[in-house]
């Protein structure tokens, strides 16, 4: 089995983040390991606390998993402050990290702020470089390229021009666009499209971590880049199909339905 690492904040109704992660690596018969580098107080409704972990805490996390497993990819999601994406990213270098997924999270789908603004020119300058593939949301994308982002003729420029700070693939994630669901990924030479149907749900809490930590866990795997972003697509897409209806907000997309549904354990 191979060992997939989420370098992330923990999110407390199970949605996003390190949780997503992990049932996502589960999901799809990796095993996962985790650094935690904050704690959000977060249901579906919103964010209403976060707290950082301390630096060397984050570094203590990584160094200790890579001086006794062998990580096979690392998928990175919240990193809030410029101190935490250096640790990070020295972190990761140092012990040279193969198949690294940096998903830039910046705002969540509530509208907090998950990344201190100061902090965006260390993520362009540290992680993006660092990273084999990074999938921004339109929104994140928008902040990389400081333009704007309203057609499919204007993701594939933005992804090339993110290309341009440093990754190896760009996915930009086309869940806050209208009209079918459709990913670009750039690999410095061509451009592919993934789409699929855009599901009529507000079950969406997670989709963007769920997507990276599939991407990463079937790198992992030994997939390509190109095979890892499609089996991920298809994989955010089942589970989006089949969110969760919980809480009075944004429910949690379900990594499981399949496995329960032969386990005989969901309603007919
Ligand atoms: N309503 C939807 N129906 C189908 N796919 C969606 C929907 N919303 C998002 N996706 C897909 O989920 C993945 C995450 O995208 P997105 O929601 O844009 O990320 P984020 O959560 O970072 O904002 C992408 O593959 C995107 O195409
Ligand atoms: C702890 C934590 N990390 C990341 C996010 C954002 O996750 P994302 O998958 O982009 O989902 P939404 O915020 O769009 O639901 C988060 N909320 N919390």
């Amino acid at each position: 089995m191979k060992h997939v690492l989420t370098v992330a904040g923990s999110d407390s109704c199970g949605g996003a983040g390190i949780q997503a992660d992990l049932k996502t690596f589960s999901a799809l018969g990796t095993y996962g390991m985790s650094a935690v580098t904050a704690v959000t107080a977060q249901n579906t409704t919103g964010v209403l606390m976060v707290q950082e972990m301390p630096a060397d805490l984050v570094a203590a996390q990584i160094n200790c998993l890579f001086d006794d497993i062998t990580v096979d990819a690392v998928k990175i999601g919240m990193v809030s402050s410029s101190e935490i994406i250096a640790t990070v990213a020295g972190c990761l270098a140092a012990k040279g990290a193969r198949h690294i997924v940096a998903d830039p999270v910046m705002v969540s789908k509530s509208g907090h702020q998950l990344l201190q603004p100061a902090a965006c020119a260390t993520l362009i300058e540290l992680l993006l470089p660092l990273a084999d593939v990074v999938t921004p949301n339109i929104p994140e994308a928008e902040v990389l390229i400081n333009g704007s982002i309203n057609t499919l003729a204007d993701m594939k420029q933005a992804a090339r021009e993110i290309y341009r700070l440093g990754p190896k693939h760009v996915v930009i994630k086309g869940g806050h666009l209208a009209g079918e669901a459709v990913d670009v990924l750039y690999d410095g030479r061509q451009v592919e499209l993934f789409a699929g149907p855009r599901l009529a749900t507000r079950h969406t809490h997670g989709t963007g971590c769920t997507f990276a930590a599939a991407i990463a866990a079937y790198l992992a795997r030994g997939f390509t880049v190109k095979e890892a972003v499609r089996a991920a697509k298809a994989y955010v897409t089942t589970a989006i199909a089949h969110g969760l209806p919980l809480g009075r907000g944004h429910g949690p997309t379900h990594h499981f339905y399949a496995l329960y549904k032969q386990a005989g354990v969901l309603p007919e």
